[in-house]
């Protein structure tokens, strides 16, 4: 029987969960679970890099002692961040967090001269500060002089794994280098950041074998023998790989330190409406695009539970949030206040104060605040989504850990008048799986494997409840249009 192991870092944990099918259903073990997070070191927030590749040993280490001693691997990660590798095949710095505020005008300097319609009608991708193109267009230009290959993260693992580099396309379309057209990084926008062709290693689609894990790793661990495929390495394409989503008019949202809010389509949506809502067409697995939003996410929570230090789990949190009624006060949880705030409980209480509104003071009032905010923000980009798409959403399917909180599936529902099937809460690390089992042949395609998951774990439905929201959803969305900040 093949054994799989997902590596899954998201922003704020990593896990190697270990899968393999039995009886007709995907079994699936969290072997392995560590942290994840930025620390602020040579004058930016990193991530520690060698801290996730030790961790990923320990998780294999973990499986040999259950006797295991073949398995197949891939990684997914986070987005946009990369490492910047010398010639002697080794980094040169820890790379520099999507969060750090380096690139905080990057935009508005790199457009000055490149109109941001020319660069989303090539990329179709939104416009996110902390994109690619931004962070080389701002990165240390002696270190990129210095620099062999730019490796976005999982791609770094893969290479220091087994001594293979790639580029993998779903991680790459998120740098918003890569043409659409074209199918490769964009020559123009290359030399916008004085970065050469060949820096970038080979463009490689989701599922190609990479290689077994180098020797000397089995020299120093004990570990399986490892055969690493490179899957659909961005963590959302993973998701989104993962979500039992079924006919023509469902979404999703892969709801994890980030809320992706989206679509999959067999070809790019980057007409007009979309660029004025700064949707994204991040590339998928096997030809699709993932037509989505970022929206701020669960992060507020993350960042409000270590604020608490840390004394109430994210079930507790949920449980308080419970106790208060929703829609005390509006927030837009996209605003960029939110985006790495130095006390993310103050300035949610600086922003009612700001506007208005009352203040919520206890953990219960601030969960409230966070969760009812949340589902308001993705009932109103539901409604766009459907129009931009031209057919409305019937089912919205709430993967990753944020479709545990029953109390935001069941508003979403109730206010975007849409069902809500939520989970697997471990769909990115079960996409990584599937994506395994095609490239190895043990199931077909995609459909295939969300029938497998669809019939292996249990998923929760939310049918809109009668509307006591009825006018809260329009009221949103002008309070929305009245704090709307001016590009
Ligand atoms: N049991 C739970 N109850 C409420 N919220 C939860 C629960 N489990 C996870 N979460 C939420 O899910 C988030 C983590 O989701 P996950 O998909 O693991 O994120 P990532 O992949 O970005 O690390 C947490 O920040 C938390 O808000
Ligand atoms: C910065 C990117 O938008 C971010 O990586 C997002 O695409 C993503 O993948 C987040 O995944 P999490 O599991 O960390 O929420
Ligand atoms: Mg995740």
């Amino acid at each position: 029987m093949q054994s799989y192991v997902a590596v899954d870092i998201g922003a704020s944990s990593g896990r190697l969960m270990l899968a393999n099918v039995t009886d007709g259903k995907l079994q699936l073990q969290e072997v392995h679970r560590f942290s994840n997070g930025f620390t602020e070191e040579n004058g930016h927030d990193r991530w520690n890099i060698d801290h996730l590749i030790n961790e990923i040993f320990s998780g294999l280490e973990k499986i040999k002692k259950m006797h295991i001693d073949h398995v197949r691997l891939a990684i997914d990660t986070w987005a946009v961040d990369y490492v910047l590798v010398g010639n002697d095949g080794n980094k040169l710095d820890d790379p520099v967090s999507y969060r750090d505020n380096r690139t905080c005008n990057a935009i508005k300097d790199l457009t000055s001269d490149l109109p941001k319609e020319y660069i989303y009608e090539k990329t179709g991708i939104q416009f996110q500060d902390f994109n690619t193109l931004y962070q080389l267009f701002t990165e240390d230009k002696a270190k990129l002089a210095k620099t062999d290959k730019i490796m976005m993260i999982p791609d770094y693992i893969g290479y220091v794994l087994t001594g293979n580099a790639v580029t993998e396309v779903t991680n790459a379309s998120t740098t918003q280098m890569l043409s659409l057209r074209e199918g490769l990084f964009d020559k123009d926008l290359l030399k916008k950041v004085n970065v050469y062709p060949d820096q970038f290693p080979r463009l490689v689609e989701a599922g190609t074998w990479l290689g077994n894990v180098s020797h000397k790793w089995h020299m120093r661990y004990d570990i399986p023998e490892t055969e690493v495929i490179t899957g659909t390495t961005h963590d959302t394409a993973s998701a989104v790989v993962g979500t039992p989503g079924k006919g023509e008019d469902w979404a999703y949202i892969s709801s994890g330190t980030w809320s992706l809010l989206g679509a999959e389509l067999d070809t790019p949506e980057n007409g007009l409406d979309a660029f004025k809502e700064n949707y994204t067409n991040e590339w998928g697995a096997y030809g699709t695009y993932r037509f989505l939003k970022n929206i701020m996410g669960l992060w507020i929570a993350q960042c409000v539970k270590k604020e608490y230090d840390n004394q109430y789990s994210f079930a507790d949190l949920a449980q308080l949030a419970g106790e208060e009624k929703p829609f005390q006060q509006f927030i837009d949880v996209n605003d960029k206040r939110f985006s790495n705030p130095k006390n993310m409980i103050q300035e949610l209480q600086n922003y009612c104060q700001e506007t208005n509104q009352k203040v919520p003071e206890t953990p219960s009032e601030i969960m409230m605040a966070i969760y009812s905010n949340l589902s308001l923000f993705y009932a109103n980009e539901l409604e766009k989504l459907g129009h931009i798409l031209g057919h409305p959403i019937t089912t919205l399917n709430i993967v990753g850990g944020g479709s545990n909180v029953a109390l935001m599936n069941q508003l979403t529902s109730t206010l975007a008048k849409v069902k809500v099937v939520a989970g697997p809460s471990e769909a990115t690390a079960i996409g990584n799986i599937l994506v395994q089992m095609i490239t190895s042949g043990q199931i077909e395609n995609i459909a295939q494997g969300r029938q497998l998951v669809a019939k292996s774990f249990d998923l929760k439905t939310y049918e809109p409840e009668v509307d006591q929201y009825n006018q809260v959803l329009t009221d949103y969305q002008a309070f929305l249009q009245k704090v709307a900040v001016v590009d």
